[in-house]
């Protein structure tokens, strides 16, 4: 039987995005990956049962028949090319929508590669691996409305979905809620190494630094108000809070922080030139 949908990649985010159609019902059957190392196939059909093989070609692909009718490219943006202009002879282009989740790359530099296909773009991120992702989608003008649906779809079994309607938006996605679980990571790191330093011990702080992060997101996600006047509820006039946030502001922290997403929106954009 046909798959409907054939993973090129099955590294840390195609898993998270596999596991969360299985766990929405879709069958193991309507699921297939290249992956061409041989440990991460054998675990592809291990854990959701999936057919697997280390190429195209080898799942039965030819130019003759529509592999998929979706074909989702989860493989490093530096691979990208080569595995697209490999792939092309074998896919009959227009027979299926091309979904990419690669940073940076765009639908334009893809199209060159692959023909005139039709073409979504999406930028999930790691909390996917819990179904608790966000992805930032963008659909190319020779998407339909079905394709839309189908790359919605796809995105929802690992979490909340945002689209986007001009294409250099998916950069900001992505120096947001792609990249963002590593700057949490980041502040869970140095609040544990602080709460260290005042004598906790690193598992206490580490636990106290992740509840807090995870209560504080529930807040602000269920409260209709907004992060400044959750915080001023935190601030007690000349208290505690407020000597950590005016030593925060003395060291320019949130314009520290805004750089730093700028860095990583620019590193998209670059390497959607050095890629391209
Ligand atoms: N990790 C993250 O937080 C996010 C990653 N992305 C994007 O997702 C894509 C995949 O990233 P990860 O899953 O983290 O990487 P990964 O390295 O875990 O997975 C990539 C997989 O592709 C396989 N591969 C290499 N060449 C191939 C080829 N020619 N054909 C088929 N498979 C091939 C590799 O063996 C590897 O298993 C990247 O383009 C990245 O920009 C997007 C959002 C978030
Ligand atoms: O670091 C990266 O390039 C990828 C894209 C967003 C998260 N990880």
């Amino acid at each position: 039987m046909q798959p409907e949908i054939v993973f090129i990649g099955g590294g840390n985010m195609a898993r998270a995005i596999i596991g969360g159609l299985r766990q929405h019902g879709r069958a193991a059957s309507a699921l297939a990956a290249i992956e061409p190392d041989a440990a991460a196939r054998a675990a592809l059909s291990q854990d959701f049962g999936i057919r697997t093989a280390d190429t195209l070609q080898a799942l039965g692909a030819s130019a003759a028949a529509p592999l998929a009718a979706t074909i989702v490219w989860a493989v490093k943006p530096q691979v990208l090319k080569d595995a697209m202009l490999a792939a092309r002879p074998l896919l009959s282009s227009q027979q299926c929508l091309h979904l990419s989740i690669a940073a940076g790359v765009t639908t334009a530099s893809m199209q060159a590669w692959l023909g005139d296909v039709r073409m979504v773009r999406a930028m999930p991120n790691t909390p996917a691996l819990l179904g608790q992702g966000m992805t930032g989608l963008f659909a190319a003008a020779s998407a339909s409305e079905a394709d839309r649906s189908q790359a919605q779809a796809i995105a929802e079994a690992v979490g909340q979905t945002m689209w986007v309607e001009q294409e250099p938006l998916l950069d900001a996605v992505t120096a947001l809620s792609g990249s963002g679980p590593a700057y949490v990571f980041y502040f869970l790191q140095a609040m544990r190494d602080a709460g260290t330093q005042l004598g906790l011990t690193p598992e206490q702080a580490y636990q106290l630094a992740v509840a807090t992060f995870a209560g504080a997101s529930a807040l602000a996600a269920q409260s209709p108000e907004s992060p400044e006047v959750l915080r001023q509820r935190v601030t007690s006039k000349g208290g505690t809070t407020f000597a950590a946030t005016q030593a925060m502001d003395a060291q320019h922290m949130q314009q520290h922080f805004i750089d730093a997403m700028r860095a990583s929106h620019d590193r998209a954009r670059e390497m959607a030139r050095e890629l391209g």
